[in-house]
């Protein structure tokens, strides 16, 4: 889960385990649903970044009080904040009302320690808690009753929203004193204070109600307080949630609801006086309880999946999030499929699913990077930088679907805590970009294989062992599952996302046969593990390693397994690979040299130690039996006895016509095998030194690296020098600068000179026209292309040889000011919610003058009387010929400096950010590059949204303008240039 960065930022519903709990629980019924909030609970408390995430969460969510560091104490860990904080999402995905459920919390928690023993039996408060400071103020709402029968709390405190001014919906929720009127009323709030959804300050800034969105059905909206503390709370009818229904406050009587009520969390929150009171509470041993009915069946569920960690699943399962907004339709199971069984049995299936999705959050095209020979399995990362993801390249889509992968009771487990690592990795990563640019033998984003040429250079070991994956003889062997087709949810351009289900694997799947390539070649691979590895022995999140280098392996062998399913096959077909240390490496670097590690990490069907180091078996000791049926030869894997593995022949997985439920490795099967490689590569990659040309900007330098000192992998982040994102150390290789001239020779594709224009766009291109440049610059050409339905127009002042004495300059001073540190061009972090750590931009900016939030916000962004002088210069340009251009002057008080090294890119986006003037301009400099425009999905042209409506090449010293808002609403563009460039792009930021 990534950080949240409001109190309802709705991306957190793409992340896990929201997305599965949520929708879960919109299946779910009666007791179901409490179950569904403790094995979420159990499983936040189990997944340090899904904590953090809401930890996040609960300081937008409940800030500090003006005096206090820390929001009334409260904990991501406290498991009553963790429901709070899902109960918040599911309403939110449910679009009912979960700023109101906020609320109602807020002023719950905020009165609590007052009103704890206070309560009736009943549920309701005295009237001694009404008078309770909140906010640093006495709520004035402490008048009559005593709030503690039924129904007694409505008609008091109806909550007074005030005039003010209107704040945008990410401003934390702040409670403020209690209104002091207090009668029922029936009436629509003050309708003019704020458009619905919208929250209103109060003249002191602070919040005092909030509006909330009323669906069409709902024929009034009333504020109310409750009986205690009087904060205004909102009632709505109508479309109502099931859970506010029954609340008390609404004075409708509770006893159709009580007990019955799926909305536990709702229900139990604002109801306060029903027979049974389901409230959620802390008990003795500070564990979540909910005390109802349906709370035995929370407490029913199996004790392991409250005490251990959430078991990893036995299978990969691939998360394909959906785009931002973007409804997920789930193919399977449907509502009235599943039962209470069904429930149970997907519970215990997302917990163990649910750490591999975590980091499945990604997904990449592989169009514009396949150049290099080394790369043709590197994916297009800077495409995850899009807001559309598409389906993964890197598992083969499954055709249809077939079978889901379910609980195993076999498949292993591993205690909660973990020790610390005895020493740091050789090679480690907080990010997979660091792993993907720093690592050439792990370059995948998504998938768990990454092979080139149909040979497997890495292996990543995630969340989700299968059952009879081993971590054995201290790391030596290791059985895994791997090959992809798990389970995922598809998500395309257009059109909802669809969960998919897991499918058979195939030996011919692109990642099966290269791993059944490496193993009859022989050929060692790399084995990587993620923090999320549940069989290895260490907590690597403890040290701050999200994913670490194992070391060298080879496959020793592979054979294909039935694992169970969920639908109507019960089975899919899983290949498993045993994966061997290669000798002549060391120990691991995690075994420290005293002798006894090795035992201590070992599970308990190890035998490596009895068996000789010094005289280990050959290969072929490992008994092979012939099929009588298809005549394959297959190992003798386990100790029950001899299946044949051939997933094609009928006597596949069939021991003796049985399928047995317990199989034990073979003692055989799992003994050391000598294996001798004459060289084994250095997996430490190497540091980059002075080149022949001094060019510092070529492909090899804008790769991460790795840090000698502390072993870290970091992405090149920083212009001017590579940096360790741990320990800080740098490295620096002098280069010298470029001109313009050395690009000359880049040729545009013969069928075009300056632009082309999509058959079906409806731009008009009109003939250039000649360009008076003044200031000695001579004549130019200009293209303006008109788009469709009064959209907008874009303008290309081409550069010319005479023109660009200006812009030499301006390309001379970017490149020397960046190098000595004068220009901070760094990469940012993207603010895509949906990716498991940092991901960096595919390029380096820096913002001047007003800050700009699409690229690092204020951290990115000095003020123009700070800007360095290339800045200044680029401004000046663009300007001038934008006033040339359109006849007037633009008020540009912002630009955005881009650099890019080889092969990278600005990847398609809109500049339709909030506040941002009509025009936007650009100076090119360097090597030329293409920029495509094509429709937005939104807009009417999706259809054709994969084809270009228009690609312009700028070229060094070439101006764009894009006039008109129509542009950004409606098209998105890219810019992809051939080699090192730099552009400065020129915007009207927060102008009226
Ligand atoms: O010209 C460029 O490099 C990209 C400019 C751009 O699209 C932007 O800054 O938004």
């Amino acid at each position: 889960m990534e950080l949240p960065i409001s109190w309802n930022d709705t991306s957190l519903l793409d992340h896990e385990p929201l997305l599965s709990y949520c929708y879960l629980y919109s299946l779910s019924s009666r007791g179901g649903s409490k179950a569904i909030i403790n094995n979420f609970v159990n499983e936040m408390q189990g997944n340090s970044r899904a904590l953090a995430a809401a930890q996040a969460w609960l300081r937008l969510a409940f800030p500090p009080r003006n005096d206090e560091t820390e929001t009334l104490g409260l904990s991501a860990n406290d498991p009553k904040m963790l429901a709070i904080f899902f109960e918040f999402y599911r309403l939110l995905q449910a679009k009912n009302h979960p700023a109101e459920y906020l609320l109602q919390k807020k002023r719950e928690l905020l009165s609590s320690p007052a009103t704890q023993g206070t309560q009736s039996g009943r549920g309701g408060h005295s009237a001694k808690a009404r008078g309770r400071e909140v906010n640093g103020s006495r709520s004035r709402g402490s008048g009559s009753g005593s709030g503690s029968g039924q129904g007694q709390g409505h008609g008091r405190g109806r909550g007074r929203r005030r005039s003010g001014q209107e704040c945008s919906s990410p401003t934390p929720l702040a409670i403020t004193e209690a209104p002091q009127e207090h009668s029922r009323t029936s009436e629509a709030p003050e309708s003019n204070d704020a458009p619905d959804g919208k929250c209103m300050r109060d003249s002191s800034g602070g919040i005092s109600s909030i509006d909330l969105p009323i669906s069409p059905q709902s024929p009034s909206q009333e504020y109310y307080s409750d009986d205690v503390p009087s904060l205004p709370v909102c009632q709505l009818s109508g479309s109502i949630h099931p859970g506010l229904a029954s609340s008390s406050l609404s004075g409708v009587d509770s006893t159709t609801h009580a007990g019955q009520d799926t909305q536990v969390l709702a229900n139990s929150n604002l109801s306060q006086n029903h027979g049974q009171d389901s409230r959620l509470q802390l008990d003795d041993s500070d564990h979540f309880i909910a005390r109802s009915s349906e709370l035995m069946v929370a407490r029913a569920l199996p004790p392991s999946t409250r005490s251990l960690r959430p078991l990893p699943r036995k299978v990969a399962t691939k998360y394909i999030p959906p785009r931002h907004g973007q409804q997920i339709t789930y193919v399977q199971p449907s509502r009235q499929t599943l039962d209470q069984e069904g429930i149970d049995r997907l519970l215990t299936d997302i917990g163990r699913n649910a750490s591999l999705m975590h980091s499945q959050t990604i997904s990449v095209h592989m169009e514009d990077w396949a150049h290099d020979d080394d790369q043709d399995d590197v994916e297009d990362v800077d495409d995850i930088a899009n807001e559309f993801d598409a389906p993964s390249t890197n598992d083969a889509l499954p055709p249809s679907s077939s079978c889901k992968e379910v609980t195993d009771v076999s498949a292993p487990t591993i205690e909660e805590q973990k020790p610390p690592l005895l020493a740091m990795p050789p090679i480690w990563a907080e990010s997979r970009q660091e792993v993907c640019e720093s690592f050439d033998y792990f370059r995948s984003y998504q998938g768990g294989v990454y092979s080139s040429k149909d040979i497997v250079k890495g292996y990543l070991l995630g969340g989700s062992p299968a059952s009879r994956d081993i971590f054995h003889c201290g790391g030596k062997v290791i059985i895994s599952h791997g090959g992809g087709k798990s389970e995922s949810i598809l998500d395309y351009r257009v059109g909802p996302a669809r969960f998919q289900q897991a499918q058979d694997q195939e030996a011919t799947d692109k990642s099966v046969r290269a791993l059944l390539r490496s193993y009859t070649d022989k050929r060692p691979l790399v084995l990587l593990a993620d923090e999320k590895y549940a069989l290895f022995p260490f907590d690597l999140g403890a040290s701050g390693c999200t994913y670490v280098v194992l070391g060298s392996y080879w496959i020793s062998h592979a054979w294909a397994e039935y694992q169970p399913a969920s639908n109507g096959c019960g089975r899919v077909v899983r290949w498993k690979f045993a994966f061997r240390w290669c000798e002549g490496q060391g120990n691991p670097w995690w075994i420290s040299s005293k002798s006894n590690d090795v035992d201590m990490l070992s599970d308990p069907t190890r035998d490596c130690q009895s068996a000789p180091r010094q005289d280990p078996s050959p290969p072929n000791a490992v008994a092979s039996v012939a099929c009588s049926k298809c005549s394959q030869k297959s190992p003798v894997v386990y100790s029950q006895g001899w299946m044949c593995l051939n997933p094609s022949c009928t006597s596949f997985w069939s021991l003796g016509g049985r399928e047995l439920e317990q199989l034990d490795y073979d003692t055989a099967f799992l003994r050391p095998i000598a294996m001798l490689f004459t060289s084994l590569p250095e997996l430490r990659p190497a540091k980059l030194i002075e080149t022949m040309d001094s060019i510092t900007t070529s492909y090899a330098f804008s790769k991460g690296w790795h840090c000698e000192k502390c072993g870290r992998l970091s992405s090149r982040f920083k212009w001017e020098h590579w940096e360790c994102s741990n320990c800080h150390s740098i490295h620096k290789v002098p280069g010298r600068l470029r001109i313009a001239k050395e690009f000359w020779h880049q040729r545009p594709p013969a069928e075009f000179l300056h632009s082309r224009v999509g058959k079906q766009s409806g731009i008009i291109a009109r003939r250039p026209e000649p360009f008076e440049l003044g200031d000695g610059g001579g004549f130019t050409n200009y293209l303006t292309f008109i788009l469709p339905h009064e959209r907008g127009r874009i303008h290309l002042i081409l550069g010319t040889p005479l023109a660009n004495k200006r812009a030499d300059e301006v390309f001379r001073q970017y490149q020397e000011q960046a190098d000595e540190g004068e220009l901070l061009l760094r990469r940012y972090p993207l603010r895509l919610k949906k990716l498991r750590g940092t991901f960096l931009t595919n390029y380096f900016s820096q913002n001047s003058g007003e800050p700009y939030q699409y690229v690092g916000g204020t951290g990115n962004t000095v003020p123009f009387d700070k800007a360095p002088s290339s800045v200044c210069g680029a401004l000046a340009l663009i300007k001038e010929r934008s006033r040339l251009a359109l006849q007037k002057d633009i008020p540009f008080n912002e630009i955005l400096s881009a650099a890019y090294m080889e092969k990278q890119k600005m990847s398609f986006h809109s500049d339709s950010e909030h506040g941002l003037g009509p025009v936007v301009a650009s100076l090119s400099l360097g090597s030329a590059a293409f920029m495509h425009f094509r429709a937005r999905a939104t807009s009417k042209e999706a259809k054709h949204a994969s084809s270009n409506a228009l690609t312009l090449i700028l070229r060094h010293g070439d101006v764009l303008i894009m006039e008109g808002d129509g542009i950004q609403q409606h098209y998105e563009h890219t810019v992809i240039p051939m080699n090192f460039r730099i552009a400065a792009t020129a915007r009207c930021i927060g102008i009226a």
